[in-house]
């Protein structure tokens, strides 16, 4: 028997029995393998990821992704089945390079350090799991995201059309599913046209990340390529997986496929199913413009999802340039006195008779919780549940204006929160979930695992867990995408030197030393804050 059938395998139940647990290590060992844990041993212990770092010439270094062979090293590889088929036969250099690595950093000096890079994604000449070995399980985690589906569908005929995989089940209901649900078994029928619905087929869920009772699923369904779509916190939880997965030897790949709305996921370029949620974002948007512009002194207020991170409303206020302000997480505001919101909408409704403003979820969450005193909850993943700060800021409006009865205002709020996001990708990211899916197949047919695979700078790259889960993606305040936003609203900055000073801290590009005169931060008038707490910043980099 091939060693990699045995390896996944399940584990006796009887194995905690001391003669039966050593004739498993036995086995096992016979077959060059690292032994399971007996059950009753079989915790999930946290391994701190060991990094595979590979220098180069001109300051190159490669930040490589795990393979099977790291621990399994005498794994046999197989020549890749597409070479024989037909559709991709004819396809000049359709393997990519062994060698080929895609850059962190695109925008370099003449003298800089060619950096950080990350492995090509894309099909390799050779390949550790024969077609009728592979046994695949998809998970779909968090919250729903356009394009789960899509992702789903072409794991499902990718496998089966590109390497005649024939054995794909689902996972129901999120990391829960593997240990408290049966699987779903996926055909290219069953899947067939589920692209065209929003949600997920296989349902998903928030908690319920048992490590150990994953892998102990993973490892008596004999699964050996794992597919696990989510965002921020699925990505950590793939990591603990893929851990527990090389501490008990197995031959399994774990492979992440980055997902979420919020597009808060680092490194990579964008997260599928942002588009279509800034697409339907603009919906309500419209919405809001319509009915502020045919009431007296109409407000149209839209709150948008953006927990930690505000690129929905930043890029849907760009793409609409009917928003009047846009409120985000990362850049705080304020209400009352000079500069503040409040005399914004007042000036801009004497100015034009109506406004827009976009407020991304979680923007003035510490402004609510100062004036309601209410402590913190959390979901069952651990994230921090939001304050209503559409419902907020409407009755902070009305109140402020209330008190001035020669300025009656009509306000109406638009909360189109789970529309923008339960609904199915746009083309473009369809388009994009079936190269990622395709991206992660071949990665895990070549035998890389521990991965999350994402665009970076425009190529498919193959991307080590930490990378991806060690910081959120956030907009840079200090970055000039934040103040063409600014420049289009025309609204407050609404901060201070110091919050400036603060922000900057964070962004990765060194901040080079302004040519005397030119685009100075002190010398600046102040383009659009009206003196706001003394803040003169950010539309001066805007060019
Ligand atoms: N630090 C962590 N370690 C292990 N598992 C985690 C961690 N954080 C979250 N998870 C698990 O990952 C799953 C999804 O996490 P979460 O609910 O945070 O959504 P997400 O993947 O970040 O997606 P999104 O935020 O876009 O909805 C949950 O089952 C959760 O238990
Ligand atoms: O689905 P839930 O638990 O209501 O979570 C909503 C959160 O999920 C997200 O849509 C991310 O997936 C956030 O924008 C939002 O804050
Ligand atoms: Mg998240």
């Amino acid at each position: 028997m091939e060693a990699a059938t045995v390896v996944a395998a399940p584990v006796p139940a009887a194995a905690a029995d001391a003669a039966a647990a050593k004739a498993l290590e036995k086995k096992l060992l016979d077959l060059k393998l690292t032994p399971s844990l007996p059950p009753a041993k079989k915790a999930a212990a946290k391994v701190a990821p060991k990094k595979k770092l590979a220098g180069g010439s001109g300051g190159y270094v490669l930040e490589d992704v795990p393979h099977l062979t790291d621990y399994l090293p005498d794994l046999p590889s197989f020549p890749n089945p597409l070479q024989n088929h037909p559709a991709y036969s004819v396809v000049k250099q359709y393997f990519v390079n062994a060698d080929d690595t895609v850059a962190k950093k695109i925008v370099v000096h003449k003298g800089s350090a060619r950096g950080t890079h990350f492995r090509r994604a894309g099909p390799r000449q050779r390949v550790y799991f024969q077609p009728d070995e592979v046994s695949a399980a998809i998970v779909t985690c968090g919250g729903l995201c356009p394009g789960l589906n899509t992702v789903i569908r072409e794991l499902v005929c990718g496998l089966h059309d590109m390497y005649g995989v024939t054995s794909v089940v689902g996972i129901e209901g999120g990391y829960k599913g593997f240990y408290a649900r049966n699987t779903v078994e996926l055909t290219p029928r069953s899947v067939n046209d589920i692209h065209k619905r929003g949600g997920t087929v296989l349902g998903t869920s928030r908690g319920g990340q048992d490590t150990a009772k994953i892998v102990d699923s993973i490892q008596d369904r004999g699964i050996n390529q794992v597919y696990i779509i989510g965002g921020d916190g699925t990505q950590k939880g793939a990591a603990t997986i893929h851990g527990e997965v090389q501490r008990r030897g197995l031959k399994c790949a774990v492979v992440g496929v980055p997902k979420t709305i919020d597009n808060d996921i680092a490194v990579i370029d964008k997260s599928f199913g942002f588009d279509t949620a800034v697409e339907e974002a603009q919906r309500a948007i419209d919405a809001a413009h319509v009915e502020a512009s045919s009431a007296e002194n109409g407000v149209g207020v839209v709150k948008l999802m953006g927990r930690n991170s505000g690129f929905i409303a930043m890029y849907a206020t760009l793409a609409s340039r009917d928003v009047d302000c846009c409120l985000i997480p990362e850049s705080p505001f304020y209400l009352d006195g000079k500069g503040g919101l409040l005399e914004f909408a007042e000036k801009r409704l004497r100015d034009n008779g109506h406004m827009v403003i976009v407020v991304a979820e979680g923007a003035g969450q510490d402004l609510i919780a100062k004036s309601m005193r209410l402590a913190d909850t959390h979901d069952a993943s651990g994230n921090k549940v939001l304050l209503d700060v559409g419902l907020w800021l409407c009755a902070k409006i009305k109140d402020h204006f209330k008190k001035k009865a020669e300025f009656p205002i009509t306000l109406k709020y638009i909360d189109p929160t789970y529309m923008i996001r339960a609904v199915p990708s746009n083309a473009s990211d369809n388009v994009y979930c079936s190269l990622l899916a395709h991206s992660a197949i071949h990665g895990a047919m070549a035998g890389y695992t521990g991965f999350t695979v994402a665009p970076v700078n425009g190529r498919h790259a193959y991307i080590p867990f930490y990378r991806i889960t060690e910081k959120q993606n956030k907009v840079v305040i200090t970055d000039r995408m934040w103040a063409r936003v600014l420049c289009s609203t025309n609204q407050p900055c609404f901060l201070s030197l110091e919050d400036v000073e603060k922000a900057g801290q964070d962004d990765e590009e060194p901040h080079l030393p302004l040519v005397e005169g030119e685009n100075s931060l002190v010398k600046a008038p102040p383009l659009l804050c009206n003196g706001g707490n003394g803040a003169a910043a950010l539309c001066n980099g805007a060019a």
